[in-house]
């Protein structure tokens, strides 16, 4: 099955060549099934990927692109799909000179002391047939013996087949340009003109990252890579290319072998290989070169079909393997599981799971592990990625494996690189666009501290946020998100993920708010104080009949100040501050409103003092209405029973803030609960003066207490929200006045400060949002619920 090692003899001699050739011939049949596999010998050393199978795999590619369409469709037709390939090599003038084409170029580097050709050897010697005289008519004579004629222009050939027209790559100036193989010093040398400028690196993404369509083509090479009828099917095509002037003027095929130079431990073991002494340093002989075509193979045929190939191995297609038989860079056996994880994970076109072949490659060409060659960047010969994952998989006996790396492993290198690390980047909330917090669990990237499974004793002694066993990253929190243990009792019953969430979106770690930041408001600001201050900061004082009430309502206009005074409670008191929407807990968590309702208030239960401030409480406790929905009206319910609860315990120090903007829709047991309730209305005159004060000081401006009396008092009916709005708008006036090209250059200090004339100017955009009729409500309801109803 295996082919022999390397000839002792100097593989440039006539005789050396002869043997090979029938070496080639002899071992065309079962070639196959050892080396173009990647299989190992029975010594156990790597074989190269040159065989005849390769042969006939590179063959198929060459076919693929000098044939003209008619070929192709007679080649389609082919019946010596099924013929076994012992047959067809007779049935098909396969000669030894196609052998040595095969292997002619890559040995080179290895037995001259294993450094890259593309360095040491210049290419052009090999590219110019006419040098190397006989022989080199030998490689290319047609099935008659007839040499052909010298190489033609390659590009042309590639333009007229089938295939590779309707790929866009291969038209696509970028593409080609893409192709950084082209520039860079390829182990097979410097290419052809024709080909850089050409085809080269087109085809090479061309079919390395459109296989499918490959496969679609008209072309009998790939249509076979979808059976195990390739390799009979190439032989024809071998045949049909030793004798198609086509291949002369720069079949890829003859350039394949050069690429698919086999690694420096592989040696000798190709038939038709020209394998020079290691001592032998002169340039290889005609016979072993292969002028232009080898260039052809740089110019990009070469990885084109291995790319392809390995796309198509990865999208399932068992019979790839020969793809990289054909390039001969891809020593890992393709029946690898190995492999075809990797191409199942870069099996994406723009994945670099396509890329270990050319890791192979680049580690056979060179003797070194490092890759030769990765079209994403640009055609880098020489990624030092490569030689880091099989640095890292410190196989020395299983060198294709060890040149394998996955997708994952090149992106964890890339990232070492890149962030000095071996871990991904955690992702971070920017990354996702503007959301600020994420629905449900953070993900645990993994960059994310590692979670022991046992309980710590750090973990233990921490109880002031530590709920849970196990706890993750988000330590102080208290959370653990991988379901760790609850370590409060009143957290056993609670989904972890819940509490997370809770922790994470709801809980609030804003910055404190004093009484001062809060306009206006004195009375309920007064009240608070009395009833929820001084008894959360007193427990032992108020309690009994001086205990707080477990519920405040906060009623009013929007834009009042009631979030400002829920934030300024929380803080004041020294709670723990939980903030949620009732509307999101209706439509947001969906389903999960119920629990989450039951694990807001363990959490809270968890943290106390604590503070739950519910907005839009209307929506949640709204009264029940014909045609509710079963979800919100369990939500309801679970939440007057939590509410409830809240008080059982004389040692709880919760206290549920409710604010709405509707105290009308409150169902009535959810307003008996919420027994203060506390109108917050418009900011007064004073008030209105001190929110401009306050926000004004933070700017530039030019603005008199005369100025900002008249702007207060025009300001009538305007909402604390919308005070705020319009010094915003008159701060921007400034800026308005700035010519347009000027902004990008000016500096903070040149911006001119606010004038009057700015604040007069947003009155104009600015209107103010509550209506007369609005308050009357208010007010109305105030009379009749309020707490503060005078
Ligand atoms: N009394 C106030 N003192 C200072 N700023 C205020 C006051 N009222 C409102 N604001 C300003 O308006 C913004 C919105 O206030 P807040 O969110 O507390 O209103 P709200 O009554 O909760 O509104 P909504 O009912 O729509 O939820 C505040 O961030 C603040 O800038």
């Amino acid at each position: 099955m295996s082919i022999a090692g390397p000839p002792d003899a100097c593989p440039y001699s006539p005789d050396y060549i002869s043997q090979e050739r029938i070496r080639c011939l002899n071992n065309y049949a079962d070639g196959a099934l050892s080396l173009a596999s990647g299989h190992r010998n029975e010594s156990g050393e790597w074989q190269t990927s040159l065989s005849m199978d390769n042969m006939q795999n590179m063959q198929g590619v060459q076919d693929l692109m000098s044939a003209s369409k008619v070929d192709a469709a007679k080649m389609m037709n082919s019946s010596t799909a099924d013929i076994p390939l012992s047959e067809q090599t007779a049935s098909y003038p396969v000669n030894s000179s196609t052998c040595m084409q095969a292997g002619a170029a890559w040995p080179y580097p290895n037995s001259c002391g294993g450094k890259d050709v593309g360095q040491d050897i210049g290419m052009n010697a090999y590219h110019q047939p006419d040098m190397y005289g006989n022989t080199v008519m030998t490689a290319y004579q047609d099935p008659n013996g007839a040499p052909y004629p010298p190489p033609q222009n390659v590009q042309m050939q590639m333009n007229h087949h089938p295939v590779m027209n309707h790929h866009g790559p291969m038209s696509h100036p970028g593409s080609m340009n893409h192709g950084g193989g082209m520039s860079h010093p390829h182990p097979m040398g410097p290419q052809p003109g024709g080909m850089q400028q050409g085809m080269g690196p087109a085809a090479m993404q061309g079919i390395g990252q459109h296989h499918g369509t490959l496969q679609q083509a008209a072309s009998p090479v790939y249509a076979n890579h979808q059976n195990r009828n390739f390799r009979a099917n190439s032989a024809p095509s071998l045949s049909r290319t030793s004798s198609s002037p086509n291949v002369q003027g720069g079949s890829p095929m003859n350039g394949y072998p050069a690429v698919s130079s086999p690694s420096a431990n592989t040696t000798v073991s190709t038939p038709g290989t020209a394998f020079p002494p290691t001592s032998c340093n002169v340039p290889p002989p005609g016979p072993t070169t292969i002028p232009a075509y080898s260039s052809a193979s740089n110019a990009g045929y070469s990885s084109a079909p291995t790319t392809g190939f390995a796309n198509a191995q990865s999208s399932g297609y068992s019979n790839a393997p020969s793809a990289h038989a054909q390039s001969g860079i891809y020593p890992t056996p393709a029946s690898s599981l190995k492999r075809k994880a990797s191409s199942m994970e870069g099996g994406d076109q723009n994945n670099y799971g396509s890329y270990p072949p050319y890791g192979n490659h680049g580690n056979q060409y060179g003797g070194t592990s490092s890759c030769r060659y990765n079209p994403r960047e640009g055609g880098n010969m020489a990624d030092p990625n490569r030689r880091d994952c099989m640095e890292e998989s410190g196989n020395t006996e299983d060198q294709g494996s060890m040149n394998f790396c996955t997708a994952r492993e090149q992106l964890a290198m890339n990232n070492q690189k890149k962030y000095g690390r071996s871990k991904m980047p955690t992702p971070t909330a920017s990354s996702y666009g503007n959301v600020k917090k994420s629905l449900g669990a953070r993900p645990r990237g993994p960059s994310s501290k590692f979670v022991p499974p046992v309980l710590n004793k750090e973990d233990s002694s921490d109880d002031g946020g530590q709920l849970v066993r196990r706890a993750g990253p988000n330590k102080q929190a208290g959370m653990a998100p991988n379901g760790g243990e609850p370590l409060d009792d009143r957290l056993k019953n609670i989904e972890p993920k819940l509490i997370e969430m809770i922790q994470s979106e709801i809980m609030d770690h804003g910055p404190p708010v004093s009484w001062d930041d809060i306009a206006g408001l004195e009375f309920a600001k007064a009240t608070i104080k009395e009833i929820v201050i001084w008894p959360m900061l007193r427990p032992d004082i108020f309690k009994g009949l001086r205990g707080p009430p477990k519920g405040l309502l906060l009623f009013g206009p929007p834009g009042t100040g009631k979030t400002l005074i829920g934030k300024c409670i929380a803080s004041q008191s020294g709670a723990t501050f939980f903030s949620i929407s009732a509307s999101s807990l209706t439509s947001k968590w969906v389903g999960e409103g119920e629990k989450l309702v039951r694990a807001l208030f363990a959490v809270a239960r968890c943290h106390q003092p604590a503070v739950v401030f519910i907005d839009e409480i209307d929506s949640l406790l709204s009264s029940r209405a014909e045609g509710e929905h079963d979800a919100s009206r369990r939500i309801k319910t679970e939440f007057l029973v939590q509410f409830d609860g809240v008080g059982t315990n004389s040692e709880d120090r919760i206290l549920i803030i409710g604010a709405t903007n509707r105290p009308q829709e409150i169902d009535e047991a959810a307003r008996r609960r919420l027994v203060k309730r506390l109108y917050i209305p418009l900011p007064d005159y004073p008030a209105r003066c001190q929110i401009v004060h306050s926000l004004m000081s933070t700017q530039n401006h030019s603005l008199t207490e005369d100025d900002v009396s008249i702007i207060c008092q025009r300001a009538e009916g305007y909402s604390g929200a919308d005070m705020a709005n319009l010094c915003r708008e008159a701060a921007l006036g400034p800026i308005r006045s700035i010519q347009g090209s000027d902004i990008q250059n000016i500096t903070p200090d040149q911006v001119r400060p606010i004038l009057f004339r700015d604040c007069e100017e947003a009155f104009r955009h600015i209107r103010p949002s509550v209506t007369q009729k609005d308050l009357d409500l208010y007010v109305e309801w105030n009379k009749q619920f309020g707490s503060g109803a005078t």
